[in-house]
């Protein structure tokens, strides 16, 4: 197989893999700069400065014939797709096909000039053919077949077949239409199954087609602002990163310029690309609230808003930031933006976060909702803590003398605190098992020389805090380890799906023990929906009395089952005569769907008095108590007294209490409130 300059830098640059990972790599001069973060391409994440141009010997097949570079793939608005340098020389936008070890990941060793007659080799297309899709919302654009049958712009269906996607995934048959149509979307789809490049094609083809004759940058000795048209939203530095490299190869030669901004570096380098201008900009919340407070970037042109990993963006750690960004900085409104959300998990209650930024929106499903994809085998093992590591190290040295520990299959250990992860780093290092570690407490440069050390096969093992468990894709991770498993099932998804990607397959082991008892019912119920063996034991500990019940968070019933929050919750167009306190639902735009179902909200299954988290009017519930529906979706609130006892009717005088309750802003005043006191104290 060819060596990618990847590669090739690893193996030049790491002679003794069984040093251990905590070395600082030694890079040639000529190659610094020369790769990204983590080992893709040339297109840095830091800058996009023309790259050195790799010695011949490093470079990898595939390569685009010469002939098929240049003029023919220039956009129709008639952008070149070259740079000018300041002396005003042309210079060449870097490749990324040319060189990126992305083919190698896909089995692809040769570029075909026809284009979609790629075997795809490594990517068992079929395996996507059965997963049941489910669309609601008003007015469904139809899914497409092909990539031919898409309307994409002509330079972007010659990238994808540079990227050798030779038919799209289900969620890009389904998600690509209905964006192209111009619709909000809340989509859910299985990890590793291509929900990047199904925001990405929409917004570059909206991008190139609805330039307009607006600056994306201020003109020079200006304000230096910069107006993106689209804003990509993720959680990690390391996606944001990997979003930008695959929206550079799919924006090659469009002339759409697309930027990152993440924190851990300094901000200058990033100030510097952001002046030249952006029209995607691709970002993690907390750097871009900086650049916005420092007036360097305005929202006030952007028409597609897309947040990858959405239900974690919406989650308590981040929503704060996210409402800031989308709601009180200069965004345009839903309705005025297009606004898409795409994640592998989507609990209801963020389901109804996240509605407060669509409008009009398709819900879109491809296989369970949480549930993870069959490619992975799953299995569990009861493993006490303190015999942990002698068990990794069994499945690790199995794996060795299978002839499958090396670059082409890595091993992905998740732990629970940064510090387990370093200890497991040293430890494995110490016993002959090259291994990495990545976690919040390092810096950003030694973040992405784990990464880029992991996915370059120089250590083969990776230990992992979350911080990698969302959307990175390293295309030879074939078995994902959970030494300690997540609390919550979610966690566990997006963990295991770093393996089983694009339709290959992966193995997923974790280790339980009595400390994970309240994964038991989740863990289960995950396996069943992926069609996996569950150890009799494991049903045992399921069955214990003590048992705390395994409610998935958020949700009172199993939430595998691909559902849509607005027909479980009555979203549907109800009146305002439909409830018996009055307008609950009839203000919120969810209340149009045709597909509405009264039933479940005169029968007391209005979705606000099961997750606590709805948008009802202040009439519906006696006051703002659970009306704002920033504090609906906490955790620290224990939603049960609320239904039990305020959901529904009353009006905000039948409280004894008066305003202290039905004041949403008295009622929250600090974490600590509690309506057990306001029962007890016969508010109510
Ligand atoms: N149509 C396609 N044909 C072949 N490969 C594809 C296609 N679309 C995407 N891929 C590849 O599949 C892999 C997974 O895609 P991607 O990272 O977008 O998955 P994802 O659904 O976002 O996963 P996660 O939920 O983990 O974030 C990538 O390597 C990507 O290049």
């Amino acid at each position: 197989m060819a060596m990618s300059l990847t590669d090739a830098a690893a193996e030049t640059t790491v002679p003794d893999a069984a040093a251990p990972a905590t070395r600082r790599t030694y890079v040639p001069r000529f190659l610094r700069n020369s790769y990204d973060h983590f080992g893709n391409s040339f297109s840095s994440c830091r800058f996009d400065s023309p790259p050195h141009r790799a010695p011949s010997f490093l470079q990898s097949s595939p390569r685009i014939p010469s002939n098929r570079r240049g003029s023919s793939d220039r956009e129709s608005d008639g952008r070149a797709s070259r740079h000018r340098s300041r002396r005003g020389k042309a210079r060449r936008e870097p490749n990324p096909f040319e060189i990126a070890d992305e083919f190698v990941g896909l089995g692809i060793s040769d570029y075909d000039a026809s284009g979609g007659g790629g075997s795809g080799q490594g990517i068992n297309f079929d395996a996507y053919d059965d997963i049941p899709v489910e669309v609601s919302g008003l007015d469904v654009p139809p899914p497409a077949t092909t990539f031919a049958g898409i309307d994409l712009v002509e330079a972007l269906n010659q990238n994808i077949r540079r990227c050798r996607f030779v038919k799209p995934t289900p969620v890009q048959r389904h998600a690509i239409p209905i964006l192209l149509a111009g619709r909000d979307l809340m989509a859910c789809a299985q990890t590793g199954s291509g929900k990047t490049a199904a925001f990405c094609f929409p917004i570059i083809s909206g991008v190139m087609r609805n330039r307009r004759q607006l600056p994306t940058k201020a003109p020079s000795g200006g304000d230096r602002t910069t107006f993106p048209r689209a804003l990509i939203l993720s959680p990690t530095r390391e996606l944001s990163c990997q979003i930008l490299g695959e929206s550079k190869k799919f924006a090659y030669q469009t002339g759409v310029r697309v930027v990152v901004a993440y924190g851990g570096t300094p901000i200058v380098h990033q100030l510097r690309d952001l002046e030249k201008g952006a029209e995607i900009l691709v970002a993690t919340p907390g750097r871009l609230l900086d650049l916005l407070e420092r007036a360097k970037v305005s929202l006030k042109e952007i028409k597609y808003l897309a947040l990858d990993e959405a239900d974690r963006m919406l989650d308590m750690g981040f929503e704060p930031q996210i409402r800031k960004i989308v709601q009180q900085m200069d965004m345009p409104p839903p309705g005025l933006r297009q606004t898409m959300l795409f994640s592998a998990t989507f609990p209801q209650e963020i389901q109804r976060l996240a509605s407060d930024f669509l409008s009009n929106y398709v819900f879109l499903t491809v296989g369970r909702i949480g549930s993870s994809t069959d490619l992975i085998s799953q299995s569990v093992e009861y493993v006490p803590d303190m015999d942990k590591r002698g068990r990794l190290v069994d499945l690790l040295h199995a794996q060795r003398e299978n002839g499958i520990h090396s670059k082409q299959s890595s091993t992905l250990v998740f732990v629970e605190t940064k510090r387990a992860a370093d200890s497991l780093e040293h430890w494995l290092s110490k016993n002959g098992y090259p291994a990495t570690s990545i976690h919040g407490d390092k810096t950003q440069p030694e973040r992405e020389r784990a990464l880029r050390s992991f996915k370059s096969g120089a250590t083969p093992v990776m230990v992992a805090t979350d911080v990698a468990s969302r959307g990175l894709d390293v295309p030879h991770v074939a078995h994902v380890i959970n030494f300690d498993l997540p609390k919550d099932i979610d966690d566990y998804v997006h963990r295991i799906g770093r393996t089983g990607r694009a339709g290959k397959s992966g193995k997923a082991t974790a280790f339980f023990n009595e400390g994970n008892q309240r994964l038991a019912k989740p863990l289960t119920e995950c396996m069943e929906d992926a069609n996996q063996e569950v150890p009799d034991w494991l049903y045992n500990h399921v069955a214990r009395p003590s048992y705390g019940g395994g409610r998935r968070r958020g949700s009172g019933t199993r939430r595998f089952g691909g559902r849509d929050f607005r027909k479980d919750t009555g979203g549907g167009s109800p009146t305002a005569n439909s409830h018996e306190g009055g307008n609950v639902i009839a203000d919120v735009n969810y209340a149009s769907d045709g597909s509405f179902d009264h039933e479940p909200i005169i029968g007391g299954r209005d979705y606000r008095t099961d997750t606590g988290c709805g948008n009802p009017s202040v009439k519906s519930c006696g006051g703002n108590i659970i009306t704002d529906g920033n504090y609906a979706c906490d955790d620290r609130l224990d939603h049960m007294p609320i239904s039990a006892t305020v959901g529904g009717t009353r009006s905000v005088n039948s409280y004894g209490g008066g305003n202290d309750i039905t004041d949403g802003n008295t009622a929250f005043e600090g974490d600590g409130f509690n309506y057990k006191s306001i029962i007890a104290n016969g508010w109510v």
